[in-house]
């Protein structure tokens, strides 16, 4: 059974360490495709993986493999894909080369892009689309932190790729309509630009009307896109995705009551796009707002605002001095 064999991160940093230790932690065989700095940090201080709740997981280096070389993929049954979008194309050649052919290759990335490119470098072998709904953040020395609540989803498969995958601590769900739940997930990733353009935590910013109007105008864009291309984008919660701008544009206290019964999120939370700015790092503005401009480009959708905000983060990612710490005002050019 491929399940059987150890399963491979393919590009470990905030996702894929925080997941590939709570599988090692669970006695699964686990190793790490990583950059030499991650190497080092792991083989330093081990693995901490702290939860929103208060929980902990420790792991010293010696409970998982860790290599920078992609031999490292020679025995895999299931190689887990946490790589930036734009590293997609170079660690399917990598799985290609080294992995077995039947290899279960699980994309766990943002955007809607990555299981084609995938496929396409992969030829024959199964890959399946995940999705992420909470947030990772590499604390350093080691620490990866879980600051926000929720559930992967994996699309479903005959050998139940997602049961094989969940761990305590680590729930994966089967889904029927992977690609709907990746549509709906790039809806909420929309705002991971607000996130990385504000330098403000999402908690804070979920809190501040203003943030969730400017979240909510943009979402209404991508929404009116995805309804033109007839694309039905789920949602991973139990609002609906449809009914979500007029939520956010609720007054604080109503907000806030129906957040909290939705999703825990702690104030260390910060988008991956933010880590990427923080870090001196491309961003994936172009596989998340890209991706919706294209379809909105060809079913003759208006997305200004959303223009406007890719413009803005390609300017910060050329300063290269971090996130800018821009008001909504200024977002909206209207400051
Ligand atoms: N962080 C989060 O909270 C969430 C992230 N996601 C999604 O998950 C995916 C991964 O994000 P995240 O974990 O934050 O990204 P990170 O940048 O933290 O991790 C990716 C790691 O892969 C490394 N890498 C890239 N190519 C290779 C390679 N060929 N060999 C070895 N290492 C490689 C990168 O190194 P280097 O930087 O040197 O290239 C980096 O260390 C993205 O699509 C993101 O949108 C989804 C939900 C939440
Ligand atoms: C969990 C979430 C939505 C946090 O913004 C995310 O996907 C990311 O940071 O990339």
């Amino acid at each position: 059974m491929v399940t059987d064999r150890p399963i491979v991160v393919a590009g470990a940093g905030a996702i894929g360490c925080f997941v590939g230790g709570k599988l090692a932690a669970s006695e699964r065989r686990v190793a790490l495709l990583v950059r030499p700095r991650v190497k080092t940090e792991i083989e330093r201080f081990g693995l901490l993986l702290t939860d929103f709740d208060g929980s902990e997981t420790k792991l010293g280096a010696g409970h998982l493999a860790l290599s920078e070389d992609p031999s490292i993929f020679h025995s895999a049954g299931i190689v887990l894909v946490t790589v930036k979008s734009a590293d997609t194309a170079d660690v399917a050649d990598q799985i290609a080369q080294h992995a077995p052919q039947d290899a279960i290759i699980v994309s766990l990335q943002n955007g809607v892009g990555n299981v084609a490119m995938l496929n396409e470098r992969l030829g024959g072998r199964c890959v399946l689309a995940g999705m992420v709904p909470f947030n990772v953040v590499a604390m350093g020395e080691g620490r990866f932190h879980r600051s926000s609540s929720g559930d992967i989803h994996v699309g479903e498969d005959a050998d139940n790729t997602a049961a094989a995958l969940s761990a305590p601590g680590l729930t994966m769900r089967a889904s029927r309509d992977i690609t709907g739940v990746q549509w709906g997930k790039l809806i909420i990733n929309l705002n991971n630009a607000l996130s990385a353009l504000s330098d403000v935590p999402l908690a804070a910013q979920l809190a501040n009307r203003e943030w969730r109007k400017l979240f909510a105008d943009q979402m209404a864009e991508g929404l009116a896109a995805m309804n033109a291309a007839g694309i039905t984008p789920v949602s991973a919660t139990p609002i609906p995705l449809k009914w979500t701008p007029a939520l956010l544009r609720l007054p604080d206290t109503i907000f806030n009551a129906i957040l909290g019964r939705t999703m825990k999120i702690d104030p260390e939370a910060r988008s991956s796009m933010w880590q990427d700015l923080k870090q001196g790092r491309r961003t994936e503005i172009d596989y998340l707002q890209g991706a919706v401009i294209a379809l909105a480009e060809q079913n003759n959708v208006a997305v200004p605002l959303m223009r406007r905000i890719v413009a803005l983060v390609k300017e910060a990612e050329s300063a290269a001095k971090g996130p800018p710490g821009l008001t909504p005002q200024q977002i909206r050019g209207v400051a």
